[in-house]
């Protein structure tokens, strides 16, 4: 699979959405944090500014639920017009049947994990799901300092996505920046969630397209891509 960047409109100006989401045309997705202030402690925003940004941008929508209860949210998020909502297993009472429900509405269907959740529990519900998500600092904020411990915990979800010749997509979320995503990408990551990297940059799509570059020529040099 090609490596997909997705900009993070959480280091954007939240009062220039519109723009901001124009700004990064080019990019795969455009990755919208929704925060709760229950499951991370911050508030961003909800389903009513996603149903806007749709029509504001023809970049597909990666919705990234921070989130409780989100057995009952998550479905909304995919009416709203995401093409791709991530729901945390540390948040869904019932991981499968959410996932089936994402999906079976029309979008695709991923699962967050927070640093310190492993990911073998969840081995078998792994075909349930179009993409996982290894979140590389605590959720809740942006700008914050990539974790490096999260290295192998990305081997691992690779090793088990090898195994069982899945498709899914492995995304990282957190810290990606031109410093961190080509460790990332040698570990196994394909998707890259970049927020401060990129709308901190004096050319957001100059930033993308750079980040598309080390992450591209990471992969090529990776074990894991290579034994494909
Ligand atoms: O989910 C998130 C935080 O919980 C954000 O997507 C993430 O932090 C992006 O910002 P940055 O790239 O600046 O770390
Ligand atoms: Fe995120």
């Amino acid at each position: 699979m090609a490596v997909q960047i997705n900009p993070s409109i959480l280091s954007a100006d939240f009062a220039r959405l519109a723009e901001e989401a124009k700004a990064v045309e080019g990019a795969d997705w455009l990755h919208v944090d929704v925060m709760d202030n229950h499951f991370v402690p911050n508030l961003t925003l909800g389903v009513p500014v996603v149903e806007s940004l749709v029509r504001a941008t023809d970049t597909p929508l990666d919705c990234h639920l921070m989130i409780q209860d989100a057995d009952r949210w998550a479905p909304q998020y995919v009416e709203a017009g995401a093409s791709s909502v991530t729901f945390h297993a540390e948040a869904a009472a019932a991981p499968v049947r959410l996932a089936r429900e994402i999906r079976a509405k029309g979008a695709r269907a991923s699962m967050a994990l927070k640093p310190a959740t492993p990911i073998e529990p969840y081995e078998d519900l792994l075909p349930e799901l179009d993409m996982l998500l290894i979140m590389t600092v605590e959720p809740g904020f942006g700008g914050q300092a990539f974790l490096d411990i999260m290295l192998p915990k990305i081997r691992r979800t690779r090793e088990l996505i090898s195994k069982h010749g899945l498709e899914l997509w492995l995304q990282v979320d957190g810290g990606v920046s031109a410093s961190t995503i080509e460790q990332c990408a040698e570990a196994g990551a394909d998707v890259f969630v970049a927020g401060s990297a990129v709308y901190g940059a004096a050319d957001p799509s100059a930033a993308v397209r750079a980040l598309r570059t080390q992450a591209e020529r990471a992969t090529a040099r990776s074990s894991w891509a290579c034994d494909d």
